[in-house]
């Protein structure tokens, strides 16, 4: 039987978000009652919230929005590696390039346990180095558990311009706990949101067929 596994995080209120952005909410702005006959509610979050892909338009004034991005780097086969060794950045050296090959969409598990209660700021970035060999053998996605590629206190965001520089595509807070390493189908599709520099996803991987 095929397997899946919903590798986000869920949204509420309490999910860690990056610091100085206001939480998650959810409001009920219709409650079924007398002369109502639905609930309805509204969110209100930051669009690097939970598990998310992050646009080109966030690291570059000219890059595509949300709404504009491809489809197809956040759909299709991946392969999954264990990088928790590395220690404070992803290096080239860490990983596995043997299981790379030939893939398009590659994701890094980096967290023994994924930080559900609280906000991390040493999370495990990339180095910029990894991201562009990752783009020269072909991949067209990144993705990791970490709250982004780059630290938290970063200015340069040097592992967002690789990306760039390699036109691939971007999810992080992905949950990767209980997923052995190895190759899936990976859907992760960003929501189609004119104008946003992000947009959370609901990342499942399955097994390939
Ligand atoms: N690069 C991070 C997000 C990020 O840098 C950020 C997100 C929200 C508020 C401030 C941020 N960076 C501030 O320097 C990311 O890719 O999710
Ligand atoms: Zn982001
Ligand atoms: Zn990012």
């Amino acid at each position: 039987m095929s397997r899946m596994w919903d590798i986000s995080q869920p949204l509420h209120a309490a999910v860690p978000v990056w610091p100085g952005e206001p939480p998650f909410a959810l409001h009920r702005h219709a409650v079924i009652g007398e002369g109502c006959p639905v609930n309805v509610g509204a969110m209100v979050t930051p669009l690097h919230a939970g598990t998310h892909g992050d646009a080109p338009l966030h690291y570059a004034n000219d890059g595509a929005s949300s709404a504009e991005c491809d489809l197809e780097p956040y759909i299709g086969p991946c392969v999954l590696l264990d990088v928790r060794h590395a220690r404070g950045r992803v290096e080239v050296d860490d990983i596995d390039w043997d299981a790379v090959a030939g893939a398009e969409r590659v994701l890094l598990r980096t967290y023994e346990n994924f930080p559900h209660e609280s906000w991390d700021s040493d999370f495990t970035a990339i180095a910029s180095e990894v991201i562009a060999r990752l783009g020269a053998t072909g991949v067209r996605l990144i993705g990791t558990d970490a709250a982004s590629l780059d630290p938290e206190q970063s200015k340069t965001l040097d592992a967002h311009h690789a990306v760039k520089a390699a036109d691939m595509r971007i999810l992080e807070g992905l949950v990767l706990d209980d997923v052995p390493p190895g190759r899936y189908e990976l859907v992760a599709l960003p929501l189609r949101i004119v104008g946003a520099d992000a947009s959370p996803v609901r990342a499942i991987l399955r097994d390939l067929p």
